[in-house]
């Protein structure tokens, strides 16, 4: 295959953009203990002319995907250089953007999606205890009218920011999806053409710029140092920059969490309920959570840079059973939602629809300060003697580790 093209982004020096401070990262963690050991995939080798380099990558995906759930990407197109600038953007959104914004675009969960702007104060578009989360998520309406939609700060910049989602979007994430069709013995362009939404540059995915500043002692406490609860994202897959503060924690098989190390300029690839279900469980959702990080990193704060990609929104996912991996080895019945989705079809259930299940999630989340909800007898419950979060949603059960 012809090597694929290097993003390629609009001048950072065209006229009319003003300064912006560049992002320098943060000191790493001196701290060791509780480090996940996780595989990484040099995406650039799908180029080569070499089929058993080809296979061998495959191989690789096949057994990251079955130990850890989570991969680490590396070399997949988009230069550290060019990925600073990118944390910059969003360092100078979180800088400059306006009073005024902040109100304009305040977000919305109830409506089923985050786009527009998120206050430090949780998950709901009131004002709850203090979180220390700002967001800025973009979806399709919002890449369509920036002038209305996006903070004014951000406007001179929205050339480079778009040309990068739709490179992350375009070229990484459908190279990514080949590499997940070809576990599935698929044609390789089976997931992004029958499952993964198009249009605009995150189809009816989305787009963020989050920032996490450290919180009161109050918050800390309320939610015992937990930042988002345990979850899975609900959609394809999920493209998340790796950075130096280190609060993203994934749930190890000996059924502990782990936090992702840093490495500088990897994409950490985490895999959504919809491809665990076409996978028919062979491809498990990634339970992952955000943690406050380790002492020495404990006041500083925290820039993620984060693709959702999102699948067919009218769809309802069932296994791809023309997979010659599902018909040779059949479905992988023991974990999760695509369990829960097939005892819904066995009953004769229809399963919700993806946009149904995004909706549904993001209207009715809880924040980890909720002291009311998070508590044995409410949201948790005790299995085997551990505390399991467990919420219901459209009469499917979704049990995760708190
Ligand atoms: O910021 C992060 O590292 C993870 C955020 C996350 O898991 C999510 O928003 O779904
Ligand atoms: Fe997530």
């Amino acid at each position: 295959m012809a090597p694929t093209p290097p993003f390629n982004p609009p001048s950072a020096d065209l006229p009319g953009k003003p300064f912006v401070p560049e992002w320098i990262p943060p000191a790493v963690t001196k701290e060791k203990h509780n480090f996940a050991q996780l595989k990484s995939i040099d995406l650039s080798l799908l180029d080569s002319e070499d089929p058993a380099v080809v296979d061998n990558l495959i191989q690789q995906v096949k057994v990251a995907i079955r130990d850890d759930g989570f991969l680490f990407l590396e070399n997949y197109g988009v230069s550290l250089e060019q990925l600073h600038r990118q944390f910059a953007l969003a360092q100078y959104l979180y800088n400059n953007i306006s009073e005024e914004d902040k109100e304009r675009l305040l977000f919305d969960p109830d409506t089923g999606v985050w786009s527009g702007y998120k206050h430090p104060y949780g998950f709901k578009r009131h004002r709850g205890p203090p979180d220390g989360i700002e967001q800025f998520n973009w979806y399709k309406p919002d890449w369509a009218s920036p002038q209305t939609r996006v903070p004014s700060c951000l406007h001179p910049f929205m050339d480079e920011i778009e040309s990068f989602a739709t490179y992350l979007t375009q070229s990484v994430n459908r190279r990514l999806l080949t590499l997940f069709s070809r576990v599935l013995e698929l044609p390789d362009d089976y997931l992004w053409h029958h499952v993964q939404s198009h249009g605009s540059p995150t189809g009816e995915g989305y787009f963020r710029h989050a920032l996490f500043r450290p919180v009161p002692k109050q918050t800390e406490e309320a939610s015992k140092g937990l930042r988002m609860h345990g979850h899975t994202d609900f959609g394809l897959t999920t493209l998340l920059f790796s950075v130096p503060i280190s609060c993203l924690q994934i749930w190890g098989r000996d059924e502990q969490w782990y936090y992702v190390p840093y490495k500088p300029g990897a994409l950490v690839i985490n895999i959504g309920d919809t491809l665990e279900i076409v996978s028919g469980g062979h491809f498990k959702a990634t339970r992952h959570r955000v943690f406050r990080p380790p002492v020495d990193q404990r006041h500083e704060e925290r820039l993620s840079l984060v693709l959702f990609n999102s699948s067919v929104g009218g769809l309802r996912m069932q296994p791809a059973y023309e997979s010659p991996l599902i018909q040779r080895e059949g479905c992988v019945e023991e974990q999760g939602v695509y369990k829960e989705f097939r005892n819904l079809t066995a009953q004769g259930k229809l399963v919700p629809t993806n946009k149904q299940w995004r909706e549904i999630q993001i209207a009715t989340v809880t924040d980890p300060t909720d002291t009311v909800r998070n508590r044995v007898g409410a949201d948790q419950v005790l299995i085997d003697g551990k505390v399991m979060h467990q919420r219901e949603y459209m009469g499917v059960k979704v049990v995760l580790p708190v």
